[in-house]
């Protein structure tokens, strides 16, 4: 299997130089050459399996050239034997016919780590057999940061920046992020957005100088192997609920477009995927792109479900490549508009999208009525990124095809939103509970290229 730019310009690449090399050359996204297909035998096979024997035979046919099936399977074993249940992503009935996705079992408490978990481990693999040591720099509104931190922190040949804007996360994401003591590990507090942040680290991407002199590597998703990592989930639950046999749907709250995207591949890979439902909350550029085919970059408004407060969706990029046909001229084209503001989206593209994707938009009263909704006619309590998800999904809901929503972060992670919607602070597990007693180490920022390079240079431990 082979990786190629959405942009068409960069060196195509195996899987393991892609994920080594996070943002391709031409500053487009690593995508497989072909998708590989699972038919029904092989999905119906999946059913009472560990997710562990899931994942490999998912993601086997993609890291085949790059890593032997006994890298593979060490590599996913130790990735998931921390979580904190024993089927990994569990799903719980909200109500007939509408399903929550956990995904908050790992040790950062968000979906992010069961795709940052496994690449930790991949990276290490990797580096180990190439001697090699990298610099990895994430942008993250909160929850890949964490995630980041905890997987790669304390190893020899990695030093870990993390950029988060300044006063826009929560106070959990923000503590997960400074509070690590290992020398390997920087969080930085920028001053601006987290669509600020990601635009500073796709700057160092391009400038290659700066890239090839410290190893810069990334673990955003617009790394091909994040995206690779989540659609395992996608296959397990919906097995759980009769594919191959009927199809299902799923809601995705959403941000910077990995998540669902990686549902877009389990889809492409033969999954039956009725519906996927892209779910916005108040930064709602992907739910105007989709109504209206114009892509127009607003301001990002601080919300409640702060870990989706992004404008420029990066993954996004992927979609418009598949549904332009594999056109890199064309898609890097539409990102050079995008320099501008905005692109409209070529009506074939828009219909191609269409045909995959419904939409929706949550507000903030909406966002907290729902959580105080679903503790009242279940029980659960819920994230407020999982609530925005509920409300829309409760838009599409269609008799005789289930719908899963993806239940993306723990509610400890924003104890202010949820005692907001029902007066109840939801406490950290015990494995967090020194959380709020240990130093805080962070780094401010300014929202500039030059002073970041100098910080990151003066701080590697090369
Ligand atoms: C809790 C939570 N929910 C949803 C999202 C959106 O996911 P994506 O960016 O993959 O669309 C994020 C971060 O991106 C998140 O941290
Ligand atoms: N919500 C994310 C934003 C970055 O997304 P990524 O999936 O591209 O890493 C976060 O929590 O940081």
């Amino acid at each position: 299997m082979r990786y190629i730019s959405t942009r068409g310009q960069a060196p195509v690449l195996p899987f393991a130089e892609a994920m080594m090399t996070g943002l391709a050359r031409d500053g487009g996204l690593y995508v497989p050459e072909a998708i590989p297909q699972m038919d029904a035998g092989a999905i119906a096979a999946l059913e009472g399996q560990s997710y562990e024997e899931a994942a490999f035979r998912v993601m086997q046919p993609f890291v085949a050239e790059s890593f032997s099936e006994n890298e593979l399977r060490q590599a996913i074993r130790r990735a998931y034997q921390g979580f904190g249940h024993a089927a990994r992503a569990p799903l719980v009935q909200l109500a007939p016919g509408h399903h929550l996705l956990e995904l908050f079992h790992g040790p950062t408490l968000a979906f992010k780590d069961f795709a940052m978990q496994l690449i930790g481990q991949l990276f290490q693999v990797a580096l180990a057999r190439e001697g090699r040591r990298v610099t990895i720099v994430g942008a993250t509104s909160g929850d890949t940061g964490s995630a980041a931190i905890e997987a790669f922190r304390g190893l020899p040949n990695v030093d870990v920046f993390i950029l988060y804007p300044h006063g826009r996360v929560s106070e959990v994401q923000r503590r997960q992020m400074t509070t690590p003591d290992d020398a390997n590990v920087h969080a930085l507090a920028i001053d601006g957005t987290f669509d600020d942040a990601q635009a500073r680290l796709k700057d160092l991407f391009n400038d290659h100088g700066f890239r090839d002199g410290v190893g810069l590597a990334g673990v955003n998703s617009i790394n091909w192997a994040r995206v690779l990592a989540q659609v395992v989930y996608y296959f397990t639950s919906a097995v759980s609920l009769g594919a191959p046999h009927r199809p299902v749907s799923f809601t995705v709250p959403t941000g910077n477009f990995g998540d669902i995207f990686a549902g877009t591949i389990a889809r492409a890979m033969g999954l039956p995927v009725d519906r996927l439902v892209i779910a916005t909350n108040q930064n709602d550029i992907l739910d105007r792109a989709m109504r209206t085919g114009s892509y127009e970059v607003g301001r990002v408004e601080p919300s409640v479900s702060p870990s989706m407060d992004i404008q420029v969706s990066s993954n996004f990029e992927r979609a418009l490549f598949h549904a332009l046909d594999g056109d890199g001229a064309a898609v890097a084209q539409l990102m050079q508009e995008l320099k501008g503001g905005s692109f409209s989206i070529p009506q074939g593209a828009l219909q191609h999208l269409r045909e995959i994707y419904d939409s929706g938009r949550v507000s903030e009263p909406e966002t907290l009525a729902t959580i105080a909704r679903v503790r009242a006619e279940t029980g659960e309590v819920v994230c407020p990124h999982t609530a925005v998800g509920i409300k829309v999904a409760d838009e599409y809901r269609k008799a005789g095809v289930p719908m899963i929503t993806l239940a993306t972060a723990h509610p400890a992670k924003f104890p202010d939103a949820v005692e907001q919607a029902i007066g109840i602070r939801p406490p950290l597990p015990p494995h967090m509970a020194r959380l709020f007693d240990l130093p805080e180490r962070v780094t401010r920022v300014e929202n500039d290229n030059e002073a970041l390079k100098s910080l990151i240079l003066e701080r590697r431990m090369a």
